[in-house]
Order: C-alpha cells, then sequence, then structure tokens
C-alpha cells in the first residue's frame, strides 16, 4: 500500500458522503462502517531450507445482510489489519451495485511472493486454507483472487478445504482453473468491466471513446485486460506502468506484445517500442483522455489531484484515490468511475462461476460475457439515474447511496438475500 491516508477512513468517509443523500439512522450507518468480525492468525510454515517463517494473515467478513461474504485473498508486503478491513467493506457495496447476492469480505497474508519458491507459496496457502475452513463454504464465505494471487493458489485453497471437509464443494472458493471449475472469462472479467465502465461513461458524457488516449497504472490481471480491451474498441493507450516504472508510446502501445514482454522480462520497463520511460508520478498526471489506475490503493492524493490531467478515470484498482483526491477532482470536474462499479467484473463473474459450480452446468465464454456486460451496462444506468435525480455531487457517492440503500433494505427485511 502507497501513500499516508488509511484506506479503512477512507471507506468510512465514503459510507458517510453517501449517507447525506439518504434516511438512515445513525444506529444503522454505524453498522455499516464495522466489519462483522476479522480473523487474525499466524502462519508459522517451514522454508525449504528447513527453518520456521511465521506469516500474519487475516480475513475480514464485513457484512453478510445480502448473502455469504465474497471477496479475494491478497499477498502483499502492505497488507495491514485495515487494509484489509477496508477491502473488505468495498466488496460489500461492489455487489450491492452490481446487485448480486453476496455480503463482502476479503482475506490478505503479509509477504512478497516474488521472494519464496511455489513449494514454499504452497505450504502457506494450504496453512490459510486449513485456518479459514471453519468461517468459509459456498454458502458462508466464498474468496477469490487478489493482488498476487490467481488460479494456482485458489486450486490449493480449494483443494485443502476439500479434503478436510471430505466433500466435493467447488463453490467454496472462485477464480479457479478452468479444469478445477474455474469460469470461462473469469481471468479477463475485471478488466473487462473496467473498459465498459469507460465506455459507458464516455458515451454518458457524450465522448467519443474511439481514438481517446487512455494511461494504465500497473499492469497486472486487471490493468493489462483493461488495456487491451480498450484498444480493441478503438482507443489509444499511450502508457502503461508497473511497479517498475513506466513506458510512454505517442501512437499508442500494442498492448498484447508489451505484455508478451512483460511475462519474458518481468517488468513493462526497456520495453524496445516505447518513445520513452518515465516514472509513474509522471503517468498518473499525463494529458489523457481517459486514466486507470489498476495498482494499490492510494496511489493519487489530494495534492497530486491538482495535477490530473484526464478527463475520466476508471478505478480498476480498490481504493486508488484518497477522499481529499475525490474532493479535488470534483472541484475539478474529472468525472471518476468508482472501483465498486469499475472493477465489479470480477465478483459478477465469480458469481458466475460460483452458480455454474452449484449447477454442475458450465456456460460458454460468450455467455458469461453477454450476462457480464448486462449487469455493469444496469449498474452503470442505476448509478447516473440516482446521479441525477439527487443531484449527487459525484459518480461515487451515487454508486454509494444505491448500493448502500440496497443493503440496508436486506438488513430491514431482517435477513439474508435469497
Ligand atoms: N484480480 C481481480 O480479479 C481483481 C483485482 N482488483 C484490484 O485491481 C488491482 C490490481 O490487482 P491485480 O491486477 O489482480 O493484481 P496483479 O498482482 O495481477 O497486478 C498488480 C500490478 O500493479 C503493479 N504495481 C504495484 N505497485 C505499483 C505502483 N506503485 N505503480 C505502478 N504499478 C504498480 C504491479 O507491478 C502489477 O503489474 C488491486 O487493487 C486489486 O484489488 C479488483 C477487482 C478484482
Ligand atoms: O472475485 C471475487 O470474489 C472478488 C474479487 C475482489 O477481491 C475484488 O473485487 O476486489
Amino acid at each position: 500500500m502507497s501513500g499516508k491516508a488509511n484506506p479503512f477512513e477512507s471507506l468510512q468517509s465514503q459510507i458517510d458522503s453517501a449517507a447525506v443523500h439518504l434516511d438512515i439512522e445513525s444506529d444503522v450507518l454505524d453498522r455499516l462502517k464495522h466489519p462483522e468480525r476479522v480473523l487474525e492468525t499466524n502462519l508459522s510454515i517451514e522454508l525449504d531450507d528447513g527453518r520456521l517463517e511465521r506469516f500474519k494473515a487475516f480475513r475480514s467478513q464485513f457484512n453478510g445482510d445480502r448473502g455469504p461474504y465474497k471477496g479475494g485473498i491478497r499477498y502483499h508486503p502492505g497488507v495491514t489489519r485495515d487494509e484489509v478491513k477496508a477491502l473488505s467493506g468495498w466488496m460489500v457495496y461492489k455487489c450491492a451495485v452490481v446487485n448480486i447476492p453476496y455480503g463482502g469480505g476479503k482475506g490478505g497474508i503479509v509477504i512478497d511472493p516474488a521472494e519464496y519458491s511455489a513449494s514454499e507459496l504452497e505450504r502457506l496457502t494450504r496453512a490459510f486454507a486449513t485456518e479459514l475452513r471453519p468461517f468459509i463454504g459456498e454458502d458462508r464465505d466464498i474468496p477469490a483472487p487478489d493482488v498476487n494471487t490467481g488460479q494456482r493458489e485458489m486450486n490449493w485453497i480449494k483443494d485443502t478445504y476439500e479434503l478436510l471437509e471430505n466433500t466435493t464443494e467447488p463453490g467454496v472458493i472462485t477464480g479457479k482453473a478452468i479444469e478445477s471449475g474455474g469460469s470461462e472469462g473469469r481471468v479477463e472479467a475485471t478488466g473487462r468491466s473496467t473498459m465498459i465502465a469507460a465506455r459507458e461513461a464516455f458515451n454518458y458524457l457524450d465522448k467519443p471513446i474511439e481514438g481517446a488516449r487512455v494511461a494504465v497504472q500497473g499492469y497486472g490481471n486487471a490493468g493489462w485486460i483493461a488495456a487491451n480491451l480498450l484498444e480493441e474498441i478503438g482507443a489509444t493507450v499511450v502508457a502503461v506502468s508497473d511497479s517498475s516504472g513506466a513506458i510512454y508510446a505517442e501512437d499508442g502501445f500494442d498492448t498484447a506484445a508489451v505484455k508478451s514482454f512483460k511475462n519474458e522480462t518481468g517488468t513493462v520497463s526497456d520495453y524496445e517500442d516505447a518513445d520513452e520511460e518515465f516514472t509513474n508520478e509522471d503517468l498518473l498526471t499525463l494529458n489523457v483522455d481517459l486514466l486507470v489506475p489498476a495498482a494499490l490503493e492510494n496511489a493519487i492524493d489530494g495534492d497530486l489531484a491538482e495535477d490530473v490531467d484526464a478527463d475520466v478515470i476508471a478505478e480498476a484498482a480498490n481504493g486508488p484515490l484518497t477522499p481529499e483526491a475525490d474532493e479535488v477532482l470534483t472541484e475539478r470536474d474529472v468525472h471518476v468511475i468508482p472501483d465498486i462499479l469499475a472493477n465489479a467484473g470480477g465478483v459478477t463473474v465469480s458469481y458466475f462461476e460460483w452458480v455454474q459450480n452449484r449447477q454442475r452446468f458450465y456456460w460458454s465464454e460468450e455467455r458469461v460475457n453477454e450476462e457480464l456486460e448486462t449487469i455493469i451496462c444496469n449498474a452503470f444506468d442505476d448509478l447516473t439515474s440516482t446521479y441525477e435525480a439527487h443531484d449527487i455531487e459525484n459518480f461515487r457517492t451515487a454508486a454509494y447511496v444505491v448500493a448502500i440503500q440496497r443493503v440496508v433494505n436486506a438488513f430491514e427485511e431482517g435477513g439474508t438475500f435469497p
């Protein structure tokens, strides 16, 4: 996690901004701002050289009013208890804004996975799955991938859970490999919803997406797919970055070629067809039509927001803007498509995966993408009609108004979503 803002306080401030537009009792509001429970555990595993090492891990279950807790597991040295709490809260409102029947959860292990072997990571992941076992289940809490985790880790968790429970329950986790019960389209889903949300926003704002100049911060699962699909619909991706630095091409990148280069070398820096290399800060303040932060929280704070030179920001990452940045950008008339909508494709296709697992009936990629398109477009329409009807200051607050109302309705109806 970069920057100084505490992401849990950012979440609470986003909820407060929306509550102004809603008629919610203060005790109910207070409940919406705190996790129901947080598991904190120490995982000791044997390293390849025989030593033991201890890793701190968390799982936060924020709110289950609309269904089982749902959300990814992150492996990163910057993971903290408050970060996991914030990420689990964002999941609650994300699932509500796209209207899928889940609450929100999130987990993390404090580790730089690049420093460990595959067998060490497997032992650690299986140890975490063993700790999580009593708290998860297809109707209880359903983890998924996030930063530095993917199909491999999800398969290890599923396998450990099923061995311990002596059952077959692929819906206990999503983001699995296809052969283990994963869904077509899940790997691409986060970047796909970012593209759809950006396309809808440009349409709403009467700006052409064809030829729009795009900068993407973070070239992992979410960022590279968003870049690739935006290129596919005619935008020009002029800048991309990862933790090693940023690169620029005036006429736009062949995003798939940059990805192949990153796969080979581990970074986007030194990519031969770039016009220039610069810093991540330069990328965030580049003159573009669309900026896509797709790395970590707090990428843009209030000071940096003064220098942002984009018309629209689509948040593929969770929490990339601080509340101060939001204030500055609203003032400057920069439209921000919030994370809880822009990156909701990931959890939406996780929902499709869970449905397919439970029915033991698997969909084509075409069907997955069509259903995803419908859900994200409907959510964008809900957002903009609320934005207009209540004369709300920005898209983020409008999204929270829609989402909070749905959570409160479920709570007041006295139980979980069917
Ligand atoms: N994977 C998923 O399904 C979903 C991911 N997200 C969010 O998207 C964001 C990225 O996640 P993934 O793409 O899955 O992770 P990832 O691990 O595949 O990629 C992260 C990328 O960010 C880069 N990065 C890290 N720090 C950076 C910095 N300071 N400046 C520039 N680049 C930096 C890394 O080098 C890497 O390219 C996170 O906020 C995550 O929570 C949100 C919804 C679903
Ligand atoms: O696929 C999921 O269940 C959750 C993905 C996730 O962690 C997120 O949307 O931030």
